[in-house]
């Protein structure tokens, strides 16, 4: 998106009145349970499912295939025009590209990783994205739409019907994201999730939960049942919306 008119049109669907998709904000630290669960209940409610952080992570890989030091903050927004994303919002069919390369896995890698939060910290490329984020939510077919992050409930969508925190104790983040990352010993991925949370959480508060956002907290929650929390969530704050109305 590049005018400024989508924007207004864009939120103005996101506030509500005018018919658009409902929009489910899901923010939280890494190893949450953001992306899984997000799509999962997305699966579930035959929604769309947009997971924020992979465009973070896009423009990171980007950044390193061309050699441009990503904390060199006008060499980064410099590269802005040339960067083209797309991401699958169906959450059966979900991928990242960035060109004609597809970077669905490669995004994940620790070098990517490692250099993403340099990245996110600057202002106008959260900007950029953001128009980015707004223009895909309004323009879904789908009849709502769980976009999932770390600023969507207090930045990206603030007057989502839905506004949800999921977060889960360091211990438990810490041991669900090793237990993916086979390849890393698990005190060297609990060291980067921390650092990343630490630095992350300069730019946007996802620790705690803003005014008028759910708290879900998974720690004792297997996966379905989290699925199922944040469904409950959902259901609860949809119907309380239609009824105040
Ligand atoms: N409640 C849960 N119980 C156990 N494992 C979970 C739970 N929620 C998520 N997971 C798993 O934890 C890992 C990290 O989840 P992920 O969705 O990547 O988190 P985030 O997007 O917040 O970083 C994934 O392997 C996911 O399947
Ligand atoms: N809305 C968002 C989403 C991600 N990010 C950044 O993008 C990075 C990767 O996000 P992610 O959601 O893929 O991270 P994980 O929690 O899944 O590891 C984060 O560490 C943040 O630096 C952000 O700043 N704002």
């Amino acid at each position: 998106m590049t005018a400024a008119g989508s924007t207004t049109d864009t939120d103005a669907r996101i506030t509500g009145g005018a018919p658009g998709p409902v929009v489910v904000a899901i923010d939280g630290p890494a190893g949450s349970g953001k992306s899984s669960v997000s799509r999962a209940v997305a699966q579930a409610l035959g929604y769309a499912y947009l997971d924020t952080g992979a465009s973070y992570r896009a423009l990171s890989w980007d950044l390193l295939m061309r050699g441009i030091d990503a904390s060199v903050a006008a060499s980064v927004i410099a590269e802005l025009g040339a960067f083209e994303f797309r991401i699958g919002i169906d959450p059966d069919d979900y991928y990242v590209r960035v060109g004609s390369a597809d970077v669905t896995e490669a995004i994940r890698e620790p070098r990517v990783t490692s250099v993403v939060s340099l990245v996110a910290r600057i202002p106008e490329v959260r900007a950029w994205l953001n128009d980015r984020f707004r223009a895909i939510m309004a323009s879904t077919p789908f009849d709502g739409i769980v976009v999932e992050g770390r600023d969507i409930t207090t930045v990206v969508a603030p007057d989502a019907p839905v506004r949800i925190l999921l977060t889960a104790s360091e211990e438990a983040r810490m041991a669900r994201r090793s237990k993916e990352l086979t390849s890393e010993s698990a005190a060297a991925v609990g060291e980067a999730l921390r650092s990343r949370d630490k630095a992350d959480s300069r730019v946007v508060d996802f620790m705690n939960a803003a005014d008028g956002v759910t708290t879900v907290d998974s720690t004792d929650l297997d996966f379905a049942q989290t699925v199922a929390a944040v469904v409950e969530v959902v259901h609860s704050q949809t119907a309380r919306n239609s009824h105040g109305r």
